[in-house]
């Protein structure tokens, strides 16, 4: 996006720092950087994100990720309509105890997700799958987490998360500004948070019943 001002990765790491609220693993930036290089260097040729520049990506993809990483802990997380891994895999690289499935129906973007995994070295933790969620895809499976970004409305985000969400479990929705009040309107706790150069966002969250 031309209208970005460039971002030195020393903003994007003060930043980052800040939204993640406390310590990151050691090599989560070289690796993102990694992560993030592979994606747009797939993107040339198999269309996966609609980013096409790094500093976009940063904040869009990685900074936006680790903006939820204060609200989990460790376990498993199932990352819904996760595309080509985000934010699945920057939660997985941030918090080496929680273990990430990512769901998504577009097996291209599925492919990446496996790609990067092994690219990266996350082995175990993670489990890239190809399904669409509410369609039977991980029936009977639950999680402590489940997050969904950019996937639907709210309340359409909240009825695919609530059957894999264990009793107890935190449902993740990160939206814009502009949902708060439908947030709200479906019971949600809102979390606001700052992006350099995109302004306020929130993670809306949702404690299943115990
Ligand atoms: C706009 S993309 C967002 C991808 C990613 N979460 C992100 O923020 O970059 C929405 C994705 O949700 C996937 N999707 C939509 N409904 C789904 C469902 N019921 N189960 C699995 N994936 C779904 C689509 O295939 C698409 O890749």
């Amino acid at each position: 996006m031309s209208n970005f001002s460039p971002l030195s990765l020393d903003d994007v790491r003060t930043a980052g720092q800040r939204l993640a609220g406390g310590p990151l693993p050691a090599d989560f930036w070289p690796q993102c950087q990694t992560l993030l290089e592979e994606l747009l260097r797939w993107n040339q040729s198999i269309r996966l994100v609609g980013h096409r520049a790094m500093g976009e990506a940063w904040l869009n993809l990685a900074l936006d990720g680790l903006a939820m990483v204060p609200l989990l802990g460790p376990g498993r997380l199932l990352d819904i309509g996760a595309g080509a891994g985000f934010p699945g895999l920057v939660l997985a690289l941030a918090l080496p105890a929680l273990t990430v499935t990512m769901i998504d129906g577009r097996a291209k973007k599925v492919s990446f997700q496996k790609h990067a995994a092994r690219l990266l070295g996350l082995g175990s933790r993670v489990a890239p799958v190809v399904g669409r969620a509410g369609e039977g895809a991980l029936a009977g499976q639950s999680f402590d987490f489940v997050s969904l970004r950019a996937v639907t409305d709210v309340a359409g985000s909240l009825a695919l998360a609530r059957p894999f969400c264990r009793p107890g479990g935190l449902i993740l929705l990160p939206r814009a500004q502009a949902d708060e009040a439908a947030c709200l309107a479906n019971g949600m706790a809102i979390h606001p948070y700052e992006l350099p150069q995109l302004g306020r966002r929130l993670v809306a969250t949702l404690r299943a019943p115990a």
